[in-house]
């Protein structure tokens, strides 16, 4: 049986080997649709007016790849319901919506954004510590208040250049960070799982430590149940009351509650965040804070950086049902 509203435009039989499952449409497919996939048959689970557990079983009981974006839980239980995977396409450069272990497990492969969004995520970061230290958003509302033509002076900002920054994940967006604030005569160090032996960056095997020969912390890792909540009290009073700390990981690296905590209480000097703990919700204390940037989890978006991610995503699939290497596979099984 079909469901043709929510197959793709092809016809079944000739690109049966070619499926693809699509179980919520990534945000690629919300700007530029779904035809730099015309070479496979989208199975557009969203599409069907059936419940996805039936859907997957009447349709995707011999599907092999699946296409998802970052937010999309993939777990044991809806790994059930699609026994023949064999590969898994995330636009997300997380992973955290993805049940490693059971992945692994099941020897299903997985192909990541890769370094698509890098230079943007880098520059997001580098744009939110910038404007914490300067205080260009604040300097905005001032303006737009009407204050400057008043007795209220608004207040000086803080020099990037010569801040010591510990980066904590020193992956492919943290090396571009780097790079950015490097340019910027900052002082760069930085923690990671392992020492990189190609930069000769100060390397901290300890955040605590890191944060407390730092001005600034930039989080740049992805979310582990190692690096949950890892940004706590400790950390950030180690960091000091003249530290910022900017966030373009995950929310939850960073222990929310300490983070308000810390920045109610003066302990810090400031944050710059694109992610939160639980998206969409922003903690209430942080809106009236003008030491705080806020900003609704899009360091990876551009037009650009989405186009590319098409590209990226094709590359992958074709690879993979060319029996090729994939383009930036997690982990091969
Ligand atoms: O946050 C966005 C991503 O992981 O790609």
């Amino acid at each position: 049986m079909t469901t043709p509203n929510c197959l793709g435009n092809h016809d079944h039989q000739s690109k049966e080997l070619s499926q693809v499952l699509v179980l919520e449409p990534p945000p690629i497919m919300k700007l530029h649709g779904d035809q730099f996939l015309n070479d496979f048959q989208l199975l557009k689970a969203w599409e069907s007016p059936l419940p996805l557990d039936q859907f997957l079983s009447i349709h995707a009981q011999s599907v092999k790849a699946l296409l998802t974006p970052g937010r999309y839980p993939l777990t044991k239980n809806i790994l059930q319901l699609i026994p023949s995977l064999q590969l898994v396409v995330t636009t997300s450069a997380g992973l955290n919506h993805i049940d490693l272990p059971e992945f692994q497990r099941r020897g299903i492969a997985i192909a990541s954004a890769g370094d698509v969004y890098s230079e943007d995520v880098a520059d997001m970061a580098v744009g939110l510590l910038i404007d914490v230290l300067r205080k260009i958003s604040a300097a905005d509302r001032y303006v737009r208040k009407g204050l400057w033509d008043t007795k209220a002076e608004f207040p000086l900002g803080s020099k990037l250049c010569s801040k010591r920054v510990g980066i904590v994940g020193l992956g492919s967006i943290g090396q571009e960070v780097a790079k950015r604030l490097q340019a910027f005569g900052c002082r760069i160090m930085y923690t990671s799982r392992n020492k990189k032996p190609f930069v000769s960056y100060p390397y901290y095997s300890n955040v605590l430590e890191l944060a407390a020969d730092s001005d600034v912390l930039i989080i740049c890792c992805g979310l582990t149940e190692q690096t949950r909540h890892m940004i706590n009290k400790d950390v950030m009073l180690a960091l000091g009351k003249e530290g910022v700390v900017i966030n373009i990981g995950r929310g939850a690296i960073i222990d929310e509650k300490e983070l308000v905590q810390c920045l109610v209480q003066r302990e810090l000097a400031g944050a710059g965040l694109d992610v939160f703990e639980n998206e969409p919700h922003v903690p209430r204390e942080l809106l009236t804070m003008d030491n705080v940037v806020l900003s609704p989890h899009r360091a990876v978006r551009t037009p650009e950086s989405l186009t590319a991610m098409c590209e990226h995503v094709k590359g992958n699939l074709e690879a993979f049902f060319s029996n090729k290497p994939l383009l930036s596979p997690v982990m091969n099984i």
